[in-house]
């Protein structure tokens, strides 16, 4: 056992409830990547208004998307780990297929070939990226590529994965060989495999008269001082209607999940929709490129809070395109991503 791939995705409470979410929540918001407001005035906000006050308003969006998948899908827990997990199955699977067997005849597994390992962690919450890194050495692991699952680079994100990595090869003797990837938005099979779901979602419920392509916001600010997260979901949504032959006016890209008081990245996804619903838009598709799994913020806050913006305004037919998860096609485009990483001519 040589190599490990590690999965990587932002984490969620260990429950719907406001003590588990208030303990994801400081461990979250207490990242200097995620916040960037000076530490000591951060502190303050954080220990005096949003940690009182912000878990007991989110623990019941997080009980409503436990347990709970789109179009009745069983899914259990929450579902940002429960699709990470099956994302990991999936890969695994498919590295097995391919992986060299020692002897001819025997299967890599029956013979203890050099196969994959493949495994997640989360950047917050459970399990963490030094505990999984230490399980895998544990296992043979000598190799490792971390896939941060946000197609689109962010120092809020993939910067604080790098982070953790930066932590772990400083704590160590023999330092890991660990490549990171940076960012994904413009490759094919991921820009294939949001064409396939769009068209998909058409051929089963008709096309909307808008295709809205929504990303999680972050700060103004972060892109004036050099975030590349902005330029890299333009690039994402330009490709996707190329790849649609979307007319320019037939699709828009919006910025969801502001946080605070700042100015994030517009135009904004519930203002855009409430204008769309007030100006006689009928029907919208909703996608979400930059969550490569569902979680609060698509099952909750698109799925249901939008849709409610954008019906009460006048709209008629809102439907949300379910995040990427486990399709085969993302699989594909994962596992092309990763195999990129691994050295060539070495056995997995
Ligand atoms: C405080 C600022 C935040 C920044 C910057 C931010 C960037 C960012 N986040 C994601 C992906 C996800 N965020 C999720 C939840 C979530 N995000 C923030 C805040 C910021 N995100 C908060 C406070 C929360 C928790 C919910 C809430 O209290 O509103 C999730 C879902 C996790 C889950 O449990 O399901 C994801 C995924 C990206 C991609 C991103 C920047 C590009
Ligand atoms: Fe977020
Ligand atoms: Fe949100």
């Amino acid at each position: 056992m040589a190599h490990a791939i590690i999965l990587m995705n932002l984490g969620t409470p260990a429950e719907p409830t406001p003590r588990a979410v208030r303990q994801f929540l400081r461990d979250f918001l207490s990242d200097p990547r995620v916040v960037e407001i000076p530490r000591p005035v951060w502190q303050l906000i954080l220990n005096l208004f949003v940690l009182p006050l912000r878990p007991a308003r989110i623990a019941p969006a997080y009980r409503e998307i436990w347990n709970r998948g789109l179009d009745g899908e069983a899914v259990t827990g929450s579902p940002i780990t429960f699709y990470t997990q099956r994302q990991v199955e999936l890969l695994q699977q498919r590295l097995d297929a391919t992986a060299e067997p020692r002897f001819p005849g025997e299967g890599a597994q029956e013979s203890g070939g050099q196969n994959s390992l493949v495994a997640y962690a989360m950047t917050y919450g459970a399990p963490s990226l030094a505990d999984t890194v230490a399980r895998l050495q544990k296992q043979g692991a000598s190799r490792f590529v971390v896939l941060p699952l946000y197609p689109q680079y962010s120092a809020t994100t993939t910067g604080a994965i790098y982070d953790q990595v930066a932590k772990i090869i400083r704590a160590s003797r023999n330092v890991p060989d660990i490549s990171v990837v940076h960012d994904y938005w413009s490759h094919p099979l991921y820009i294939e495999a949001l064409a396939n779901s769009v068209r998909e979602h058409r051929e089963k419920y008709g096309a909307a008269e808008k295709l809205l392509m929504s990303f999680h916001g972050i700060p103004k600010a972060n892109i004036r001082k050099g975030d590349p997260y902005y330029q890299q979901c333009c690039g994402t949504a330009e490709r996707l209607a190329a790849a649609l032959a979307l007319p320019r006016d037939q699709w828009e890209i919006t910025f969801q999940s502001r946080f605070g008081k700042a100015e994030w990245l517009q135009p904004y996804t519930d203002r855009t929709l409430v204008e769309w619903g007030q100006a006689g838009v009928a029907s919208v598709d909703v996608i979400c490129p930059a969550f490569s799994a569902d979680c609060l913020e698509t099952l909750e806050e698109i799925a249901v809070e939008n849709r409610a913006n954008f019906i009460d305004a006048g709209g008629s037919e809102y439907r949300y395109i379910p995040a990427l998860n486990a399709r085969e096609d993302h699989l594909a485009a994962i596992e092309a991503i990763v195999r990129e990483r691994m050295p060539a001519g070495f056995s997995q």
